[in-house]
């Protein structure tokens, strides 16, 4: 591992758009060379103390539902080569799991998820900016059938969530923040001449460090 300043590259795009997709067609390619994946969504701020009816009203794509303090400092830690127990999230019960993962610092940082370009200190801290860009009826579709089979949820709570929060909140402020980005991925995982173009440049760069 090297002693350098890590890399820190940050992953944005509405929900469904393929971000995560992106991220681990990046990530099986730097496996080998000491990746972490940070994930926004996992630091949604805990709501143990709510009810779950409580919990239902929250705005999940707000850039207020975050814990964006915890998770600079978590990314501050590991930029300085330390070790961070991330926090894990549960969709189902809409708040933090119990238990953490113990991530040792890594040479590459992926961060990813809806509003890591809206904060301005994630922003700073990032060497590379992708956002991923995909129409927002495929977005809808993806979401449906992911919801419903991953996160317990009802056609009809996807729809009202979708039309009340979801929609209006990246219209307001995911859409905006791809004036921030360095490249725009249309179509994400399945864009592989974008993911090429993106695996290069992140290989130029840790060669300059002297990792690969
Ligand atoms: N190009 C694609 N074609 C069809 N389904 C896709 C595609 N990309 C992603 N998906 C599906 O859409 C859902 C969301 O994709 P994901 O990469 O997790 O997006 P995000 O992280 O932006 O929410 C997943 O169920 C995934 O399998
Ligand atoms: N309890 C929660 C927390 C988040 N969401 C939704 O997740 C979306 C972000 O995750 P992606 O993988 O889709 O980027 C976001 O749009 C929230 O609405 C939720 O439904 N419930």
């Amino acid at each position: 591992m090297s002693k350098m300043r890590p890399l820190v590259i940050g992953i944005a795009g509405g929900s469904c758009s393929g971000k995560t997709s992106v991220t681990h067609a990046i990530y099986d390619v730097f496996r080998e060379h000491s990746v972490v994946v940070i994930e926004q969504d996992y630091y949604y701020k805990n709501q143990s103390h709510l009810t779950f009816e409580e919990r239902l009203k929250t705005n999940y794509d707000h850039p207020l539902a975050f814990d964006n303090d915890l998770l600079l400092e978590h990314l501050n830690r590991l930029l300085q080569r330390k070790a961070i127990d991330k926090p894990v999230y549960d969709y189902v019960n809409h708040t933090r799991a119990e238990e953490v993962i113990h991530v040792d610092p890594k040479d590459v940082i992926i961060l990813e998820g809806i509003l890591v370009l809206e904060d301005k200190r994630l922003r700073d801290l990032m060497d590379i900016k992708l956002f991923v860009d995909t129409d927002s009826d495929l977005r809808i579709i993806r979401r449906i059938e992911r919801d419903i089979k991953e996160r317990g949820r009802t056609i009809d709570s996807v729809i009202d969530q979708y039309l009340t929060a979801v929609r209006p909140m990246h219209n307001l402020f995911i859409e905006p923040t791809k004036r921030y980005a360095d490249v725009i991925i249309p179509e994400g995982g399945e864009n592989e001449v974008a993911i090429d173009l993106m695996v290069t440049k992140i290989k130029t760069i840790l060669e300059t460090m002297s990792i690969v």
